[in-house]
């Protein structure tokens, strides 16, 4: 190859298709391993992953010595960009070795992780604890849930992480960035990122502290005042999820009208027989619906819906890209609730994406946007969990939309969405913090539960200390896998160019702008009256905006953007809009309370 255009456009060809085979191995490799956790598939794992990285050392370092970069056009400039990023591959072998054992054993120790309440009764995450974290009203048994999967997922994983950290932030280095959290951080090509995200969460918490101070104090009706302090943060084990993140499934204790039909489907869907496969039918026909894809053949023969009996398997759920343009497919341990049925939508709005894009060059499969991924998925949600469409698909007897179960309707929501958000914004605020070295690992455990009281006003059920390791307790810190792109993702459009290199700026879509997305949808499907009413189930116009924005990087954003969402900025308007009446009524029910939790540092007492 000399540096010329034609020969650089040559590179990528050439580049593209041997990447394919390469991610195919080690996306397999990847696939046997997390579907049968063994010493054995572990090893063929990490061998692929080392093949892998040789092959991106060996092309990367080519294009490096030979290509700059202001031959290209803006999209082989960004694909070009990518290949010269080495990441692992910047580490000599003996250390690349080491990262990706570690990530093997991180991931290994948290999805076989058991608890033992008595001899011979084993219960993994999922399905037993998550369960018993949604259902139970136990103080004691949540407790007693809560620590020991605290306990025996992080505790081991906590040996493994700074030295995982250290080898992460060699790679981020040899890649020109300080470390890995500037290296996540510079996907999003802010330079005001950070304050970004603060001033969007400024925006929304008001919204946070009334519905936390609601749930407060339901809570409190409910487990006495030994054990909730209405002016202090909630104990984390009480919210109906293991890491209190979504709150949706202690929504029975908080139904302002009990009397109206119950929005949960899940009881709907066991009595309708719904199995795995019907869910994940079910959810393939709203996406067809919107006149996108259907799974193709190899979907339903090779994905993993069911918890396999004979086998340790990583049940996280997730979407898988073999990179064949062929294979595609879903893990889950899926379990008849409602909650599954949102995931399962999400898992095949991940699915849709890849089928848009698999005849794009393969740096645009899922690099070009890190985390527009993960906000289609959510998106899907705001119109799959209406009460309108539960009724279009038979899970509703009646879809009554009189202001009392619309009130329900949106408090669920929120249970679910606004609980979401300080959760969504801590986590990588503590990961940025280890990856910089402000929180060595002396401070992890204090470090996160600081920033869990500050931001989502929750306390640990029992005291921790620096022997735990609470954020490996929580699976995408020993997945190493960026959780801001729940929040926030982007869509990096071309703006201005500079001499070196093509300058992109982020359109943000964020969480929030989902809101505006889906009225954007909303209108394109003629819907008329409330936002939050709104569901683009069978719309075309609404399935074709949605099409054009993900079919890859090949269009233009701007227009994409501004038609579909409208503005470049991140503005919660839609959001607040959407939560308008729930808002209200919220501030009306706490009219006595304390916003908040002034006594930061209380924590309830052991049961005895
Ligand atoms: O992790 C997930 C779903 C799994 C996933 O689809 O996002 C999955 C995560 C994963 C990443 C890397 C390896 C293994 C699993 N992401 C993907 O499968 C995926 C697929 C294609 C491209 C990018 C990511 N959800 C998050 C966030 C979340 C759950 N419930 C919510 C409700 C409202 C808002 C957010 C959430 C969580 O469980 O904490
Ligand atoms: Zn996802």
């Amino acid at each position: 190859y000399t540096n010329s255009t034609a020969d650089a456009q040559r590179f990528l060809r050439d580049y593209n298709s041997t990447a394919e085979e390469v991610f195919f191995f080690s996306v397999s490799a990847s696939w046997n391993y997390d579907t049968n956790l063994t010493d054995y598939n572990s090893n063929l794992q990490v061998s692929a992953a080392l093949e892998e990285q040789a092959f991106t050392e060996a092309w990367g370092k080519k294009a490096k010595q030979v290509f700059s970069n202001e031959l290209l056009d803006f999209e082989d400039k960004r694909l070009m960009e990518g290949i010269m990023l080495l990441g692992p591959a910047n580490l000599p072998q003996k250390e690349r070795e080491e990262y990706n054992t570690i990530l093997s054993i991180m991931e290994r120790i948290y999805s076989t992780t058991k608890v033992h309440p008595r001899p011979n009764i084993s219960w993994s995450l999922e399905p037993e604890l998550t369960d018993i974290m949604a259902k139970s009203r136990s103080y004691k048994t949540l407790l007693y849930v809560w620590e020991a999967w605290h306990n025996d997922s992080g505790v081991p994983i906590k040996e493994y992480y700074p030295r995982f950290v250290e080898l992460s932030n060699k790679a981020s280095r040899g890649d020109g960035f300080n470390d890995t959290g500037a290296e996540w951080r510079s996907w999003f090509e802010s330079q005001t990122f950070e304050q970004d995200i603060e001033k969007l969460y400024r925006t929304i918490e008001p919204l946070y502290l009334n519905l936390h101070a609601f749930v407060r104090r339901k809570l409190y009706n409910f487990y006495g005042p030994r054990y909730i302090n209405l002016k202090g943060p909630i104990p984390a084990h009480l919210l109906g999820n293991m890491w209190a993140q979504t709150w949706n499934n202690i929504f029975d204790m908080m139904v302002p009208f009990p009397d109206k039909p119950n929005l949960d489907v899940t009881a709907e869907m066991v009595k309708q027989g719904y199995n795995a496969t019907h869910m994940f039918r079910v959810a393939e026909e709203f996406f067809t619906s919107l006149d996108l894809a259907e799974m193709p053949e190899e979907f339903w023969e090779g994905s993993m819906l069911v918890k396999p009996e004979d086998r340790e398997v990583v049940c996280h759920a997730s979407a898988w890209d073999f990179y064949n343009r062929k294979d595609f497919r879903i893990k889950q341990c899926t379990t008849v609730t409602m909650e599954q049925f949102i995931t399962a939508h999400h898992e095949m709005g991940h699915i849709e994406y890849f089928l848009q894009y698999k005849d794009q060059p393969v740096g645009f499969r899922d690099g070009a946007n890190p985390g527009f991924h993960e906000a289609i998925g959510d998106l899907m949600s705001l119109s799959v969990s209406t009460p309108k469409h539960l009724h279009k698909i038979n899970l509703l007897e009646s879809a009554t939309s009189d202001e009392e179960t619309d009130l329900n309707f949106l408090l669920n929501m929120a249970l679910e969405k606004i609980a979401f958000l300080p959760f969504g914004y801590l986590i990588d605020q503590w990961r940025w913090g280890v990856f910089d070295g402000r929180t060595t690992p002396d401070k992890y455990n204090s470090e996160w539960w600081y920033l869990r009281t500050k931001y989502q006003g929750i306390c640990p059920p029992t005291k921790r200390t620096e022997d735990q390791f609470d954020p490996g307790a929580k699976f995408h810190i020993p997945d190493n896998y960026p959780y801001i792109r729940y929040l926030i993702s982007c869509f990096p459009v071309q703006v201005e160019w500079s001499q070196a290199t093509s300058r992109t700026h982020c359109y943000f879509i964020s969480y929030i702008l989902q809101f505006q997305f889906h009225e954007k949808l909303c209108e394109a499907a003629h819907h008329t009256g409330p936002l939050h009413t709104c569901d683009i189930y069978q719309s075309a116009e609404a399935g074709a905006i949605l099409k054009y924005a993900q079919a890859g990087s090949s269009k233009p954003w701007p227009d994409v953007l501004q038609e579909a969402i409208g503005t470049r900025e991140i503005n919660a308007n839609s959001l607040m809009k959407y939560f308008e009446p729930v808002t209200k009524w919220l501030q009306e029910q706490n009219v006595k309370e304390t916003l908040g939790w002034p006594e930061f540092n209380w924590v309830p007492p052991i049961p005895e």
